[in-house]
């Protein structure tokens, strides 16, 4: 097994403030490797000292076989790195922008830059700071993906892209699989880790939680689900549901319509089949927020930590 991404017991200090406790991981080669975790849990931390723009207080990193630090700027030209503030130039187009960035980043395949802005809707003739914030984000992914680098490293990439861009920004993280690279990024949004990535590590106040493969993590996710009902009676649809032991936080108000909502640990397949001989109004089921699910859910191995 070769690993793109190890870092061990790596740590960073603000003065008495641990933005990164101890964090061991291990990136497989060709994986997609998704990071999630709330506001300041230290994503963007554990990026910046594996691109070496801050160093560690303690512990190590190896990225692509290499320190950060020793392996300077020729490391950073084996990474496509999207930075979750980017700074851009904007006195110039998006198309001198990349241009500038490929003369540093080394050779990208011709055709490259227009495909991936026709893909994302991205117009590179428009100077930068006329751009919105999701088209310098395109911009963004652009720089990261063009020269094609066996790492991808990159940070809430998503963030202020419209659903259909979201979809093509998946496409072209799983291509980039398909060619070998590994792609390393962070989210706030567990749904879209869940599509993304094969393995995730969420990480809270500084320290890993939970490490796994998604599927496991999707099979105990927590949702929340909202139904409603009609020709039914709110006791004995009750009755029914409280026997699930996969439902939990019942509540059923009664009426023309009765409404239920509760939430769901796992699978939804016995709830489906417990409402299916009722006439179903509406079915939802929703991802709870990323605090309420996957932190709960790990909260008492995060706790152990403590
Ligand atoms: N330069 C700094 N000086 C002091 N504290 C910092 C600095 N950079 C980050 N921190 C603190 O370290 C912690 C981790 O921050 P980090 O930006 O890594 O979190 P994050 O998971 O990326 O959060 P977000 O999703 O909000 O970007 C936070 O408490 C943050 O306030």
């Amino acid at each position: 097994m070769t690993y793109a991404i190890e870092t061990r017991a790596l740590t960073k200090r603000y003065g008495r403030h641990t933005a990164l406790d101890g964090m061991d991981l291990a990136v497989e080669t060709g994986s997609v490797f998704g990071m999630i975790g709330p506001n300041g849990a230290g994503k963007t931390t554990a990026m910046r000292l594996l691109l070496d723009i801050i160093r560690p207080t303690s512990g190590d990193a190896t990225v692509l076989g290499e320190s950060p630090r020793a392996g300077g700027a020729a490391l950073r030209r084996r990474i496509g790195f999207l930075p979750g503030e980017l700074m851009l130039e904007g006195r110039v187009t998006g198309r001198a922008l990349l241009a500038h960035y490929a003369d540093i980043s080394g050779p990208v395949p011709a055709g490259r830059i227009d495909e991936l802005a026709e893909r994302l809707g991205l117009d590179l003739t428009r100077h930068v700071r006329k751009l919105s914030k999701g088209n310098k984000q395109k911009l963004g992914l652009v720089q990261a993906f063009m020269h094609e680098p066996p790492l991808l490293v990159l940070d809430e990439p998503t963030s202020g892209l419209d659903p259909l861009v979201q979809q093509e920004f998946l496409t072209m993280v799983r291509e980039a699989q398909h060619k070998g690279q590994t792609v390393f990024l962070s989210s706030h949004v567990l749904s879209e880790i869940q599509t993304a990535a094969d393995h995730v590590a969420v990480l809270r106040n500084g320290k890993i939680v939970k490490v796994g493969d998604v599927a496991t993590l999707r099979a105990s996710a927590v949702r929340r689900v909202v139904v409603d009902l009609t020709d039914v009676s709110a006791d004995s649809i009750r009755n029914t549901l409280e026997a699930l032991p996969q439902l939990n936080d019942l509540t059923v108000m009664d009426g023309d319509i009765v409404h239920i909502t509760g939430t769901v640990e796992g699978h939804i397949d016995a709830l489906v089949k417990a409402i299916a001989p009722f006439h179903v109004v509406d079915l939802r089921v929703e991802e709870q927020d990323l605090e309420s699910s996957v932190i709960n859910l790990y909260s008492s191995e995060a706790n152990n930590d403590n």
